[in-house]
């Protein structure tokens, strides 16, 4: 496969084509945009700015190289050479089969061509024998891994391993239906939350703090069947069944009976919509989203749980840069939940980064995880810090880490934070010691560990005691 930057084509460039657009440019993709509205530059570059501040966060590792993002007034231009066209002109049935036609006129013959519809089924799309498949995301697009693929099981297997690499998870729908999946499921929520609101039971306000106070925290990890389960206590699913079975002949639900949709209940949501959240601009909305999923889905990559899991298969296939000198053992950007009220990188994160730098160290020498699952493993004793530069939210880092001493069961090693001036913005000194996990007492590491420490320290001892080492407060104390 040649490594030239690929390229899609997205077809409207509203918010789904915009965020479309900025999952592909951020993942080194090259992005040719066709949207007649002589604002779509404009309304993407705002998606981008939000993608650029929040996607780069959820990684320990540097995306690939942006890509370059161009505007075609002809859609025979935007589509010149393309691997994958995506399609996001509005939910209109008419508006989608004019474009699809032309799309299909001009498109290169291998590129991938799908429709981010949120409910047509590709039957619907494919009337006169295209080939588009429904790939339906989700509102981030830059951020959330969710999208459903349907259609050409070939095409959607195609898809499927692009939209992996761009650390994105299909979901294959196997059978066609009106809405997909997830949309089936967030239609019905939608429509008997606006029942509860008309019939004046609640505001749009305690609606979606029932959502956010309780069963969407839970959704976040774990999905309905699997949380339904564990409410089944110790007997599980069967008993969940038992009891809340019955309440399916009940009047718990309003489903089948949709609110007439009239300019008065428009009115009754856009106020109280108002009144809930106008104090805020959509950008600002937009931030607050963002920080939040990017927060949550960070901790959902510790425990590998649910998008979690997606967002830790692709970082794995983010390298880390090759270097000529000392290892570089860190390369990423700094999320924004990093800096504090300072405006600036928190103190604590410093000494995050760097112990990333160690775990990596460690992989290096052959003392990653399958060495700790075998007993044993390096415990920090000491670290010491020095702040020497302010970083901020956004800017890419990488640290060096030079081994000072790597013999018996000490490990001295000194992490070099570097800026994205090049300059040196903190360093981190870091002591450890070898342990053996069962007796909880300090060790002599492998055979093999210690022979691969003993030729990297070889090495590094070709370089100068890098400055500060050795430094401690030094500050005098006064009466
Ligand atoms: N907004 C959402 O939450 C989601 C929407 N979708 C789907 O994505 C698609 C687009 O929706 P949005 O981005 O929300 O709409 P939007 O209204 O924000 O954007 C549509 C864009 O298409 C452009 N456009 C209109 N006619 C065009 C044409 N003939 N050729 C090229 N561009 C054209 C418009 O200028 C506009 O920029 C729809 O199919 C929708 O169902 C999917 C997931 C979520
Ligand atoms: C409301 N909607 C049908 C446009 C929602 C979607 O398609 C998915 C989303 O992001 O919520």
């Amino acid at each position: 496969m040649s490594s030239a930057p690929k390229s899609a084509a997205i077809i409207g460039g509203g918010v789904i084509g915009g965020g479309w657009a900025a999952r592909f440019l951020l993942n080194g993709w090259n992005v040719r945009v066709f949207d007649p509205d002589p604002e779509a530059s404009r309304k993407i570059s705002t998606v981008l700015d939000n993608a650029r501040r929040s996607l780069p966060a959820l990684y320990d590792r540097l995306l690939p190289p942006e890509g370059r993002i161009s505007y075609h007034e002809a859609l025979s231009d935007a589509l010149d050479g393309v691997d994958w066209i995506q399609e996001s002109v509005p939910e209109r049935l008419d508006i989608k089969h004019e474009i699809h036609a032309n799309i299909n006129t001009h498109a290169p013959e291998v590129a991938i061509i799908a429709s981010s519809t949120s409910g047509f089924k590709p039957s619907e799309l494919n009337t006169n024998g295209q080939r588009i498949i429904v790939a339906h995301p989700f509102n981030p697009v830059y951020l959330l891994p969710l999208v459903e693929l349907v259609g050409d099981p070939d095409h959607c297997a195609r898809a499927s391993m692009v939209l992996n690499a761009l650390g994105m998870y299909p979901l294959m729908v196997r059978k066609e239906i009106d809405a997909h999946i997830a949309d089936r499921l967030l239609e019905a929520v939608w429509r008997e939350g606006l029942w509860l609101i008309k019939d004046g039971i609640c505001t749009t306000k305690e609606l979606d703090d029932a959502i956010c106070m309780g069963f969407g925290l839970r959704w976040a990890q774990m999905g309905l069947f699997e949380t339904y389960r564990i409410a089944g206590g110790e007997a599980g699913m069967r008993h969940f069944l038992a009891q809340f079975g019955p309440a399916l002949k009940w009047p718990w639900t309003k489903l089948m009976d949709v609110p007439e949709f009239t300019e008065s209940l428009v009115d009754l949501i856009s106020d109280q919509s108002d009144a809930q959240s106008g104090h805020l601009s959509i950008r600002q909305l937009e931030h607050l989203r963002d920080d939040n999923l990017v927060g949550m889905m960070r901790s959902l990559k510790k425990s590998q749980s649910g998008a979690g899991a997606t967002l830790s298969t692709h970082e794995q296939t983010l390298k880390l840069p090759k270097s000529h000198d000392l290892p570089i053992t860190v390369s990423r950007a700094i999320p924004q939940s990093w800096t504090d009220y300072n405006g600036h990188m928190n103190e604590a994160h410093f000494l995050e980064a760097a112990s990333l730098a160690t775990d990596q160290f460690m992989e290096m020498i052959g003392a990653g995880p399958d060495y700790v699952a075998a007993g044993y493993s390096y415990f920090t004793v000491e670290n010491h810090i020095r702040y020497l530069t302010e970083l901020h939210s956004g800017d890419r880092i990488f640290i060096t880490t030079q081994v000072l001493q790597g013999k018996g069961r000490k490990l001295h090693l000194f992490h070099s934070i570097i800026g994205p001036n090049g300059d040196i913005a903190a360093t981190v000194e870091t002591l450890l010691v070898h342990m053996n996990l069962t007796t909880r007492k300090s060790a002599l590491p492998s055979a093999e560990i210690e022979e691969k420490l003993k030729s990297i320290a070889n090495a590094h001892a070709a370089y100068p005691m890098p400055d500060g080492a050795g430094r401690h407060v030094g500050q005098a104390r006064t009466a």
